[in-house]
Order: C-alpha cells, then structure tokens, then sequence
C-alpha cells in the first residue's frame, strides 16, 4: 500500500467501483469533473452529450472510488439510443455502488421511473444527488428530499450543486460510508487509465458541438487517426477527423474560409495541451458519413 494511503482510525480502507446514472442533462459529467478535480468528461447546454463510458478515480484518505460515467437512461428510438442503454444498464453488474443524480430544477420522472425499477432488481446501495440546488427553493427542495426517500430505499440522499461545488465532500463521505472495505485499485497518482487519443477525440468533439452551437445537433462523431509522441513526449502530433452526417453540416464546421474549423482546432489544441503537458499539432480534417446514428456498423467503429 501506498504511504500517501492513511486508513482511517479504524483501519478501514474502502474501495469499490460506482455507476454514475441519471437522466440526460441531470448533471453527471459537471459532477464527475467537479469530484475528480479536473475535465475529463464533456459537458455540454445540449442533452445526450456523453456517449462513452469514462473512467475515473478519487483518491481519499480512507477511500478510494473509480467511477464508471454512463450516458444518460432513457427511451431508445434510434439504434444509437438503444446502444446507450445497454451500456448503461450492463455497467450495473460491474459496480459497488450507484450514484443516481436528479436535476431537482425539472425531474425527469419517467425516465427515474425506468432508473428505480432497473436498481431494485441489481440490489446495489444507491446513493442519490439532488443536483443542482443552486436553483431550488428550500421549500421545494424539502418536498423532493421526502419525494424521493419515500421511492426508494437509499443509503442516503444528499443535496448538492455540482456546478458550484457544494456539498459535494458530504456526497463523497455518504458514498464512502456505503463501498465494502477493501484496498485501493490504482496508485494514487491515476486520474484516469483512459487511453490519450480517447481523450483527445472526447475534446475535439466538445469544442465541435459547443463552437457550432445550434446548428450542429449530435451527429458528430470524432476518430483520431494519428496519435504520435515525438521529441521524448514533448510533442504530441495528431490527426483527427470530425464525422458529420450531412455535406451541410460539413459546411458548417468547416464555416467561411474554414474559420469555424480553425476556431475549433485551437481551441482543442489548447485543452488538449494542458492535458498533456506537452506541445501539440492538431490537424482536423471532416467527413461525411450519411446517416452514422442510424447505421449499426458506423457506430461499431466509432467506439458506441
Ligand atoms: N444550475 C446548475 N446547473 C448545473 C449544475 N450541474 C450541472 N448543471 C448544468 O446542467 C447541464 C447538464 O450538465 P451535464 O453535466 O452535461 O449533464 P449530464 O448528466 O452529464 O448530461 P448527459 O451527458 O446528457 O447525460 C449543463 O448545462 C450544466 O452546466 C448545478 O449544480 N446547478
């Protein structure tokens, strides 16, 4: 064990692998990056941005966590959809915990209906996160504290405003009193065992959807196709290219004289660089790919 590992007084380490799920837009990635401490997962104004399952560890004291981010459940209409379900759904046998976070602004009720059936049946301890407080009257607030406690058996359920950080320790410590003991699984220096390139993709991907605004909705699939350190790691040259649906969605990414692309490809480069800790080319290509959401094969290759 690691000295930087101090069991608690009572010697117990605890460890274990937690779900985060809820509804899509409830909130999961801002308080996955709010409890790692650093981005990883994408966040964005627009539902159903997180497609793949992230990785990620918190290092406590007494504890450690490695968080399985998962899309958000709802009602599969397209075979991408139903892609997102089962991902989400078959991570529940591999964890020690689920973190069920709720949108208290507008609960999503039909699909935590769905969510509350599905965890009955895996017999897990559910944690819930009342999320965004921030924007709650108290009142209200109190009424959805009994609303919920009364829907389902959890180890606990603790108010929390992921975007401005509170109460986010007290969610740790409820989540912490509720893993089995156990020794940690990574070195404490991990943050993630997501592979760079993964990384890489998910932050191009983000500045694609968030610099388009509007006009680009979720056909946006990113695949990096040159991952290549150079120099002893002090540069990193990549080669990625964004899949739009349509040749008019390719012009805009692309923009006027290919500004909107350049905007994009610095702005990635910039995140990405921080990352990394290194000096990186970034060099953007787009392509059409008509209908890659509707196609089952183009999904396989896109990693869904
Ligand atoms: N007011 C407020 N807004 C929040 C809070 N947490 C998240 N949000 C906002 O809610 C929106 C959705 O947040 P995300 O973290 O992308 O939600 P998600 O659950 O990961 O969404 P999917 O990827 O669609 O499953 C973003 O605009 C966030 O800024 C909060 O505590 N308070």
């Amino acid at each position: 064990m690691n000295n930087e590992i101090n069991p608690d007084a009572t010697g117990a380490f605890r460890s274990g692998y937690v779900a985060i799920l809820g509804a899509p837009n409830a909130g999961k990635s801002t308080l996955l990056n709010r409890m790692l401490g650093q981005k990883l997962s994408i966040t964005s104004k627009k539902p159903q941005t997180t497609r793949n399952r992230i990785l990620g560890v918190v290092h406590r004291q007494s504890s450690q966590m490695v968080f399985l981010d998962t899309p958000g459940i709802h009602r599969a209409r397209n075979p991408l959809n139903t892609r997102i379900v089962d991902a989400a759904l078959s991570t529940l046998a591999e964890v020690d915990l689920i973190l069920l976070v709720v949108d208290a602004i507008n609960p999503d009720k039909a699909s935590e209906q769905l969510l509350l059936e599905k965890l009955d049946q895996h017999q897990r301890p559910v944690v819930l996160a009342l999320n965004k407080i921030d924007q709650v009257q108290r009142p209200a607030l109190l009424s959805q504290i009994e609303h919920w406690s009364a829907a389902f058996d959890f180890s606990a359920v603790v108010p929390i405003s992921a975007k401005r950080g509170e109460q986010v320790d007290r969610l740790l410590d409820a989540m912490e009193a509720a893993l089995p003991p156990g020794p940690p699984f990574f070195p404490p220096e991990s943050l993630t065992d997501l592979p760079m390139r993964f990384i890489a993709a998910e932050m191009i991907r983000e500045k694609a959807i968030r610099l388009t605004g509007q006009e680009i909705p979720y056909a946006v699939a990113v695949t990096v196709d040159l991952f290549k350190e150079e120099k002893n790691g002090a540069l990193a040259r990549i080669h990625a290219t964004i899949h739009v649906e349509r040749d008019s969605q390719k012009g805009i990414v692309i923009g006027k004289n290919g500004a909107k692309l350049k905007q994009i490809g610095e702005a990635a480069r910039q995140e990405i660089e921080n990352l990394l800790a290194t000096k990186v080319f970034l060099k953007l290509f787009v392509r059409v790919q008509k209908n890659w959401t509707k196609d089952t094969k183009a999904l396989r290759k896109f990693g869904y």
